[in-house]
């Protein structure tokens, strides 16, 4: 009797420790699709914000194009060769806020359009070698323009930061980062996304926007009531453009870094820059 008591104690912690168990390895995150998984499943699963011209842009039909958008292509291509499987672009649309949390949930196997290599961004994922330089300058309204024209770039945010000016902040990227760190002060308006704040410039809803110099340039040539006042705040704030994958995906990256050195980078920027 008593061995049966013993027997079925001991059974129980046994049953205990697997429920325990099971417990942990259900709320381990999802691990990342791996390179086997891509050439079996023939898709490369890319996650796009398509609101960022001229990398990446997502029309109403949901078609998506851009530089991000021909290098997606471009990757995959080389992928099919080297696997020897076609293997086909899926474009999965993300938005700048949700773009760590997707992919740490495995919803795409490499986040492409528009993505600045940060330090942050490097613990927590694998990036890819750089793709082209990038940095920040100030697009504003031209009948604003002229005091702040000449400054340098730490004179100049100054002088923003404590001016009534509006600033206008499209959420979750670099853009957001830059403006909560160097202007704190400034009334501004937190856009619900990367269209707004350009509609609001052109609606002179707001007076000004920091952002990355290859979208100024593209929205200057939209909304010619803008200017840049500072272009060499480029150099000042320099950073680069990079692909972003899940911190398990070692093949993917070697083979991402591979294409980066094999393709002509420059033919397929002219279509676009
Ligand atoms: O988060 C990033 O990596 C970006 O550089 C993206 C970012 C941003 O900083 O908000 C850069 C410029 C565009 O306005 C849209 C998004």
């Amino acid at each position: 009797m008593n061995a049966l008591k013993t027997m079925n104690e001991h059974s129980m912690k046994i049953l205990h420790l697997s429920i325990i168990w099971l417990g942990v390895f259900l709320s381990l995150p999802a691990s990342a699709r791996d390179w086997s998984e891509i050439v079996r499943s023939g898709t490369l699963l890319v996650g796009t914000t398509g609101d960022y011209p001229p990398l990446t842009l997502r029309d109403r039909q949901g078609q998506y194009q851009g530089f991000a958008i021909d290098m997606a292509e471009s990757l995959s291509s080389y992928l099919s060769l080297v696997s020897g499987k076609t293997i086909r672009v899926e474009f999965i649309r993300t938005h700048w806020p949700d773009l760590h949390s997707d992919l740490n949930l495995d919803r795409f196997d490499i986040a492409m359009g528009g993505i600045t290599r940060t330090e942050d961004r490097d613990k927590q994922f694998l990036l890819s070698d750089n793709v082209i330089p990038s940095g920040k300058v100030v697009l504003i309204q031209n009948n604003l323009a002229t005091p702040f024209k000449g400054l340098n770039n730490q004179t100049l945010l100054d002088k923003l930061n404590t001016s009534d000016l509006h600033l206008v902040i499209n959420p979750g990227g670099t853009n957001q980062r830059f403006a909560m760190q160097y202007l704190p002060s400034m009334r501004f308006t937190m856009a619900v996304d990367n269209r707004e704040p350009f509609l609001m410039l052109r609606n002179r809803q707001a007076d000004v926007m920091v952002t990355d110099l290859i979208e100024a340039n593209h929205q200057l040539k939209q909304i010619p009531a803008l200017t840049i006042i500072n272009p060499d705040m480029f150099t000042w704030t320099i950073s680069h453009k990079v692909y972003m994958m899940p911190k398990s995906s070692h093949t993917l990256l070697k083979e991402v870094n591979r294409w980066l050195k094999l393709t002509d980078i420059e033919k397929i920027k002219k279509n676009w820059f």
